[in-house]
């Protein structure tokens, strides 16, 4: 089953010229794709489109199989396809990074017990175990990255749509989130100004041109 499916997107902002212009693409399961484009082509409104955190003019976005229209339409979307968002400060809430991991997993009916596990296992698998009791928002930017991503994996999502990961990444942490990526069997969308990372993780690229995609 096709995993996200965007058909002819279009989509303004108040009293601007259209950012998308009938936009489409789609994403399989085990998929990896990048998208690319310049700064305010579209890219970050794309994503929040396919999990209708914002609404298009017009076209359909078709998820896990089912059309989803409304915003109750997405609810089921945004557990099974995680958005790591480009600002981690718009993901993380909580005041320490293991109830931020947990939010997740409790808010989908896992016990404390239950909840408390799944943080040790993915912050162990990001080896990232060090950072599990302190205080969210007194982590480095790069720190705030990872642990972001592991607020999401800790949905067991089917997809990752990742925009800009490595933003505020130095040249190692971007060399360990690569292979803690490549390793994962999730699909990946990827939104990244960094061709050797797009290279890297997802070399198929579709380019964002005057709100189209476009095969590069
Ligand atoms: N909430 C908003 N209200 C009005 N305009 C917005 C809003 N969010 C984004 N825009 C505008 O829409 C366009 C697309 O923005 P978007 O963030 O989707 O681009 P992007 O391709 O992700 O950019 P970047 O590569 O710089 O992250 C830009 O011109 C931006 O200024």
């Amino acid at each position: 089953m096709t995993l996200l499916k965007l058909e002819q997107i279009c989509f303004s902002y108040p009293g601007q010229a259209p950012v998308l212009d009938g936009a489409s693409f789609k994403l399989e399961p085990g998929q990896r794709l990048s998208i690319a484009g310049p700064n305010g082509s579209g890219k970050s409104t794309l994503f929040r489109i396919a999990l209708g955190l914002q609404m298009p003019t017009s076209g359909r976005v078709i998820a896990l199989g089912q059309d989803r229209r409304v915003e109750a339409d997405f609810h089921d979307v945004r557990r099974q396809i995680g958005l790591v968002f480009q600002d981690p400060d718009d993901q993380l809430f909580c005041p320490t990074v293991a109830e931020d991991i947990a939010f997740g997993p409790l808010n989908l009916g896992r016990s404390k017990t239950e909840a408390l596990a799944i943080v040790d296992q993915v912050l162990t698998d990001l080896n990232l175990m060090h950072l599990r009791d302190r205080i969210t928002h007194k982590l480095s930017g790069g720190e705030k990255r990872l642990v972001t991503l592991a607020t999401v994996l800790a949905m067991e999502p089917k997809a990752l749509l990742l925009d800009e990961p490595t933003n505020a990444l130095d040249t190692k942490n971007e060399a360990r989130l690569l292979e803690i990526l490549q390793n994962l069997p999730q699909a990946i969308l990827l939104v990244s100004h960094a061709p050797a990372f797009r290279q890297a993780l997802a070399p198929d690229t579709l380019e964002l041109r005057d709100g189209r995609l476009i095969a590069s």
